[in-house]
């Protein structure tokens, strides 16, 4: 499904260049659960940027399901991106001004699907979440494992081929993180491909496979053994 050759991403700022992705090589398969772990500043947030196609690279090439998406323009990405790809952050972005049932509701709006089949799925899918008591609550009025969960609905509720997922768990307390990770699972278990982004040893026990990136470079396993003698 994913497949990156010789990607690196360069910030250019006034006063310094910043390499936050140097030279990747990674494939990922569809159906895989992948955890992407490393230290702060490795370059993960930069990585799950271009495979959402909200950035591009400065150089190499971004294959999804066999397409160069990477060199494409910002509106070919976004073309390519809709219906196919939907993120979970970890700070929720619900919309404070909709209810549960309408911040689930909007990405189907955006893909023209008609008002029953919107509530049909809606519903399905916030009850598939454990959610659907709450539909007509605000995200304010929700805690927070359960403002993940209607994320989360709202993520999937467009049947997306890949979840791209960024700290997930990260401002929830272990209870409810393990909760939303049993749920990732779940739905990868039925096929969705996920790629997380974690600095939670636990939560990437769920994932299949773990990419350590270190200073915008993925390591190999041989340079992963050396580097678990580092503390970090
Ligand atoms: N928009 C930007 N402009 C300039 N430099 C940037 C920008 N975004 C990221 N960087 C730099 O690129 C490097 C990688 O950043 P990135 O956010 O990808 O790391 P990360 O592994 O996700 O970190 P964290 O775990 O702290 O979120 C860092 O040195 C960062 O300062």
């Amino acid at each position: 499904m994913i497949k990156i050759e010789n990607l690196s991403k360069r910030f250019q700022t006034e006063e310094v260049e910043t390499t936050a992705l140097n030279q990747i090589n990674l494939e990922i398969k569809e159906g895989e659960f992948v955890a992407i772990m490393g230290p702060s500043g490795c370059g993960k947030s930069s990585l799950l940027n271009i495979l959402g196609m909200l950035d591009s690279p400065t150089s190499g090439d971004y294959y999804f399901n066999d397409q160069e998406v990477g060199n494409q323009k910002e509106s070919q990405r976004n073309a390519i991106r809709k219906g196919n790809i939907n993120f979970v952050f970890q700070s929720f972005n619900l919309i404070d001004e909709l209810n549960v049932f309408r911040n689930v509701e909007l990405p189907l709006t955006y893909l023209n699907i008609g008002k029953s089949d919107r509530k049909a799925r809606v519903l399905e899918v916030l009850d598939r979440m454990k959610i659907g008591h709450r539909k007509h609550h605000y995200p304010q009025q929700l805690s927070g494992g359960q403002q993940q969960r209607v994320a989360i609905a709202r993520a999937v509720s467009a049947k997306p081929k890949l979840l791209l997922a960024d700290e997930p768990t990260g401002n929830l307390d272990s209870k409810t993180g393990l909760e939303v990770m049993n749920l990732l699972s779940e739905l990868n278990s039925e096929g969705m491909t996920i790629v997380m982004v974690t600095h939670s040893e636990r939560d990437a026990e769920f994932a299949h496979r773990v990419i350590r990136l270190f200073d915008g470079e993925v390591m190999t396993e041989k340079t992963a053994k050396e580097f678990a003698t580092i503390n970090y």
